[in-house]
């Protein structure tokens, strides 16, 4: 059910209560939906250059289009919420009012300084990815893509940043079988690379150890990658008898030129940091003793910066590329499906599962 008149007068008297200013974003937003709740769809000539405020209120007010009265007082009591909420908050660690937690403790998600991080908390394991945490995961960016932060980051818990996809996932054959696992892992491994490829604002890798295939392969989807000079870089697909995903068949040839990518990609050569850096995959890399301090420390300088010109400006560099990074992911998740019902697969896991092999 909608938000009443009710609700939206509550809303408005709350925004005076606030304890502490949201900040210009969040009152041009709100300003923007009390507008159109109000009045309806921007209904003013545009102010001249000069009016610079009134232009900028009149910019985000016309930028809600055709939104109905009905959502924008929806939308509207919903961020007052929000904001009453966080404002309210003992711990500047809390996750956003509206954010689901995670279904199982193997990721953790927070918010703070305008920073969404997402965090693989399975260090035992090296962060390697169960089914859940794909779907937890798929879960928190859709969160962090409408909440009040400036930057998501991807990170690990302890030494790895991840060692890829958990290879007991395709351990629990479902009552399908075989293809029946494939083809449901090759859904869900398209929904989760169809969430960076569409994520809209800035989203940055903070490669905290050793990252291995998949957790390597979607780091050309991200905007940024900063990695401690302990990190590696290992896609070893040829030994799984699997193929590449996360779209590094078309964005590691892009980044690093198509020889290069092979090496990875066909060989698995595993790159150090510093060469993952000369390559273009990785955009700075850090002393391990100071990497944590010196990373975070920039990202919040970067969390201050206009957040909706960031949005802007990232989306003009995607939206070039969405259409063919969809169609690549579609493919490689296709190829995958056909792979991991192949002897050469089955074979490589059960050698992992055994410990005759370690990568
Ligand atoms: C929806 C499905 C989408 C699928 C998308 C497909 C993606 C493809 C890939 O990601 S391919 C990459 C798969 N990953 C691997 O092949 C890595 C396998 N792991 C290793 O080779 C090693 O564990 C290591 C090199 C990462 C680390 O070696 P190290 O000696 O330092 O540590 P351990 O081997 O003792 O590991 C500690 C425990 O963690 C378990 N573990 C590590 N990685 C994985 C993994 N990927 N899957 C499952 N389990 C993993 C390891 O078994 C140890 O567990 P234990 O303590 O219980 O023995």
């Amino acid at each position: 059910m909608l938000a009443s008149q009710k609700d939206f007068n509550n809303a408005v008297s709350q925004v005076k209560l606030l304890k502490e200013d949201p900040g210009n974003e969040v009152k041009l937003k709100l300003y923007a939906l009390y507008k159109q709740a109000t009045e309806g769809p921007c209904n003013v000539p545009k102010p001249g250059m000069l009016g610079f405020i009134n232009k900028t209120k009149w910019d985000a007010w016309n930028a809600l289009g055709s939104l109905s009265k009905e959502a924008a007082r929806q939308n509207y009591v919903d961020l007052v919420s929000r904001l009453s909420a966080s404002s309210e908050s003992p711990s500047p660690e809390a996750p956003a009012a509206d954010r689901k937690q995670p279904e199982s403790d193997s990721l953790v998600v927070t918010s703070e300084d305008g920073i969404t991080t997402i965090r693989l908390n399975r260090p035992a394991k090296k962060n390697a990815l169960t089914t859940q945490m794909y779907r937890d995961i798929i879960a928190a960016l859709q969160a962090a893509s409408k909440d009040e932060s400036a930057i998501t980051v991807l990170t690990g818990s302890g030494d790895y940043y991840c060692s890829g996809n958990d290879l007991t996932n395709f351990t629990h054959l479902p009552a399908g079988g075989l293809e029946e696992m494939a083809r449901s892992a090759a859904a869900l491994l398209r929904d989760f690379v169809n969430c960076f490829i569409d994520f809209p604002k800035p989203l940055v890798a903070v490669v905290n150890g050793p990252a291995v295939g998949i957790s390597v392969t979607i780091l050309g989807l991200f905007d940024v990658v900063y990695a401690t000079d302990r990190a590696s870089f290992h896609t070893p697909f040829s030994h799984l008898g699997q193929s590449p995903e996360g779209c590094s068949s078309y964005t590691f040839p892009k980044i690093m030129g198509s020889s290069k990518a092979a090496e990875m990609l066909l060989f698995g050569k595993k790159l150090t940091a510093q060469e993952a850096c000369a390559q273009g995959l990785v955009t700075e890399v850090f002393p391990d003793g100071t990497f944590q301090k010196e990373v975070w420390a920039r990202l919040k300088a970067y969390s201050k910066l206009p957040p909706n010109a960031m949005r802007i400006s990232k989306q003009i560099i995607r939206n070039r590329e969405k259409e063919k990074l969809h169609a690549v992911n579609a493919e490689e998740s296709s190829v995958l499906r056909e792979r991991w019902q192949s002897d050469e697969c089955m074979n490589a896991i059960a050698s992992f599962l055994s410990r005759k092999v370690k990568l």
